[in-house]
């Protein structure tokens, strides 16, 4: 599957959204090693934060059907003027499975930028960090 397939996997998801509250519709595409893909919308919830992101969403989904370590890409993407560049909850729960992502990122008229999840993630903490002791 080339990147521009992932991202219209991406987009396909956006009429899946539920989105009352804020109006703004994401969808993603998780791709694993041997080919799968997961999708994943945003869900929102009257207790706004129990809402659940796109990317969260197709990984959760990926992870709960038994993939772990091997994700290789991820299409984010929103109907937005900007690229939907994912939030900080969501690049923390990537870069605990796959801190070696690809990342492409798309805007509403489909135009999409691809980089490495570590370029938005720097310096993160995983679970190496947990295997450490003392300073
Ligand atoms: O990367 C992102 C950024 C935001 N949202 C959702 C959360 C909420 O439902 C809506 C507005 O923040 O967009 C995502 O799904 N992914
Ligand atoms: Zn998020």
């Amino acid at each position: 599957m080339t990147d521009k397939e992932l991202v219209e996997r991406a987009f396909t998801m956006l009429e899946r959204s539920y989105v009352p509250y804020s109006g703004f519709p994401v969808g993603a595409a998780i791709e694993c090693a041997d080919g799968t893909v997961f999708t994943g919308c945003n869900v929102e919830n009257a207790a706004y934060g129990s809402s659940i992101c796109a990317e969260r969403t197709a990984l959760v989904k990926a992870v709960s059907e038994g993939h772990r370590d091997d994700f290789v890409r991820i299409a984010v993407v929103g109907n937005s003027k900007d690229y939907c560049w994912p939030c900080g909850a969501c690049r923390q729960m990537l870069y605990e499975f796959a801190p070696g992502l690809t990342v492409l990122v798309a805007r509403g008229d489909h135009d999409f930028v691809t980089l490495p999840l570590h370029d938005l993630m720097p310096h993160g903490f995983g679970p190496k960090d947990l295997e450490q002791e003392g300073g």
